[in-house]
């Protein structure tokens, strides 16, 4: 379980996440909305660690986030950020294998090197592999950059922890079928005890895959919960200022938004 307790932050005397409390169940693959500008990406530094609340606190399980020494956190913790640039000059497989780095001394072994390839196959960029990865397109980046986190996480069968998966826009670059495949892929992980943490903007896509949705506005929680109960009329157009409008899948019967 993730939990975290009346967690604010500030810059100067702009107060960007305000008195926000959660619980995060292994399982339960979360996608959390709002405006440009809400605190989502700020919220997802306050849980990973990135950023120190100036108030509050965040627990892993029944330890304080901060009292967990960092190369612990590496095996349990992994974040895909927004940012997708490398300040050097590596291959595909050389990101791939940063993934791995928790894990091995000075040379990856042949197991870490399986994991890196395994990832990169399921991600669909394996034929990418020796590539220079400031050359890839943006969506191809951003899929290396998910092959990363999975090889972080990547787990031998006899682990059975917990692990938490922040992704922050993970398929803003992608096209539509990588956005369903890797949705299915996170909520297929979400399903092996991981604590999936998802931003997105496409609130249909929530409405697809979302098992909890947490809504942000001005630095607050507006509404958590099922995509359903949260996603409402009166929920979208107060944060969102647009008025949508919901129909019926024909084939699935799940409600879908239209503008
Ligand atoms: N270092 C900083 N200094 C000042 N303001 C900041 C800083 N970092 C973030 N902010 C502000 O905090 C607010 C929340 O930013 P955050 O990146 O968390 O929003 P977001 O909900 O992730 O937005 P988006 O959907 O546009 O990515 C924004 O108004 C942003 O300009």
């Amino acid at each position: 379980m993730l939990k975290a307790e009346n967690l604010s932050f500030q810059i100067g005397d702009n107060l960007l996440i305000d008195n926000v409390s959660l619980t995060l169940l292994p399982g339960e693959f979360t996608m959390v909305l709002g405006p440009n500008g809400a605190g989502k990406s700020t919220l997802l530094k306050l849980l990973t660690g990135t950023e120190t609340p100036r108030q509050g606190q965040v627990w892993y399980g029944d330890q304080l986030l901060r009292s967990i020494p960092l190369s612990t956190l590496a095996r349990q913790k992994a974040v895909l950020s927004q940012l997708l640039s490398l300040p050097f000059d590596l291959s595909v497989a050389e990101v791939v294998m940063m993934g791995r780095y928790p894990y091995f001394d000075l040379n990856p072994t042949s197991l870490d090197k399986q994991i890196a390839d395994d990832c990169l196959e399921t991600v669909g960029m394996f034929s990418f592999k020796t590539r220079a990865f400031a050359s890839l397109s943006g969506g191809e980046k951003q899929k290396v950059h998910l092959a990363r986190v999975l090889a972080q996480l990547y787990r031998q069968a006899e682990d059975r922890s917990v692990k938490y998966l922040f992704l922050d826009e993970p398929i803003s670059a992608l096209d539509i079928h990588y956005q369903h495949q890797i949705l299915s892929l996170v909520r297929e992980l979400a399903s092996q005890n991981i604590i999936v943490f998802v931003i997105v903007h496409d609130i249909n896509l929530a409405l697809q895959y979302a098992q909890k949705v947490i809504l942000i506005d001005k630095g607050r929680i507006y509404g958590m919960g099922s995509a359903n109960e949260v996603l409402t009329e009166t929920a979208i157009e107060a944060v969102f200022k647009l008025r949508p409008y919901f129909i019926t899948h024909p084939e699935t019967g799940r409600r879908v938004m239209i503008c």
